[in-house]
C-alpha cells in the first residue's frame, strides 16, 4: 500500500516532534503553512502549542475556512493539547478572538489540569491501542467537559476525559509526540489508511 501524506499544521507549536512521530509511524510528513499546502494533504496533525496563538494565525494565514471545509469534508485530523482545543465545537472558556475549527461535539476546558508548572506524566489507557497503557504528558492540558452522541471517549484520566474520536477526527488532552511512543500515531495513520478509497491509492 503507498504511504499517506499527512500534514502538520506549522504556525506555531511543537511541529517538528509530530513530523518526526508520523515518520516513525510510516508516513510521509510535511509541514503546512499554506492553503495550497493544506490541499494536497491526505491528512492533518494539529500540535500542542497555544491554541489561542494557533487560531488567530489561521485566520491571518486565510487557513481557517479551508481548514473547517476540509475537516467538514471528512479529513482525517488528529489534534494533541492546543490541537485538541482547536477540534471542539465549543470551548468553555475561550480567550477573546479565540476561534476553533471544530470536527468534534465535545465540550473543552482549556488549562483544565492546571498550569506549566503543575505539568505531569500518568500512564493512560487508550481504547485501540494494544499492549502497555499510553505515557501521556500533560502540559497545561485541556480536559472534555462533555461529548455528544457521535463522539467516543477513547481514554480517561482521574475522571475527565483526555481522548476523544469522531468520525475522521482525534484528539488527544496529552502529548504522545514527546514520549517516542508513536502508537497514537500509529492508531491515526491507520484510520488514515482506512479512509483512502481504492481509486485514491
Ligand atoms: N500544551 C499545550 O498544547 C497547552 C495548550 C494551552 N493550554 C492552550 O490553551 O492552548
Amino acid at each position: 500500500m503507498n504511504t499517506p501524506v499527512i500534514g502538520v499544521l506549522a504556525l506555531q507549536g511543537d511541529v517538528r516532534e509530530h513530523l518526526i512521530a508520523l515518520a516513525a509511524a510510516d508516513a510521509v510528513a510535511r509541514p503546512v503553512r499554506r492553503p495550497e499546502e493544506l490541499a494536497e494533504v491526505d491528512a492533518l496533525v494539529l500540535p500542542g502549542g497555544e491554541s489561542t496563538t494557533i487560531s488567530k494565525l489561521a485566520v491571518l494565514f486565510g487557513l481557517m475556512e479551508p481548514l473547517r471545509a476540509r475537516v467538514r469534508a471528512g479529513l482525517p485530523v488528529y489534534g494533541t493539547c492546543a490541537g485538541l482545543i482547536l477540534l471542539a465545537d465549543k470551548i468553555l472558556d475561550p480567550r477573546s478572538g479565540q476561534e476553533t475549527i471544530g470536527g468534534i461535539d465535545m465540550i473543552v476546558r482549556r488549562n483544565a489540569f492546571g498550569r506549566q508548572n503543575e505539568s505531569f506524566e500518568a500512564a493512560v489507557d487508550v481504547k485501540g491501542v494494544e499492549g502497555a497503557p499510553v505515557e501521556g504528558v500533560f502540559i497545561r492540558a485541556p480536559w472534555v467537559e462533555s461529548v455528544g452522541a457521535a463522539a467516543e471517549v477513547l481514554a480517561e484520566h482521574d475522571g475527565h476525559i483526555v481522548a476523544v474520536r469522531q468520525g475522521n477526527v482525534l484528539a488527544t488532552s496529552f502529548h504522545p509526540e514527546l514520549t517516542g511512543d508513536h502508537r497514537m500515531h500509529a492508531l491515526f495513520t491507520d484510520m488514515v489508511r482506512a479512509n483512502r478509497t481504492p481509486e485514491s491509492l
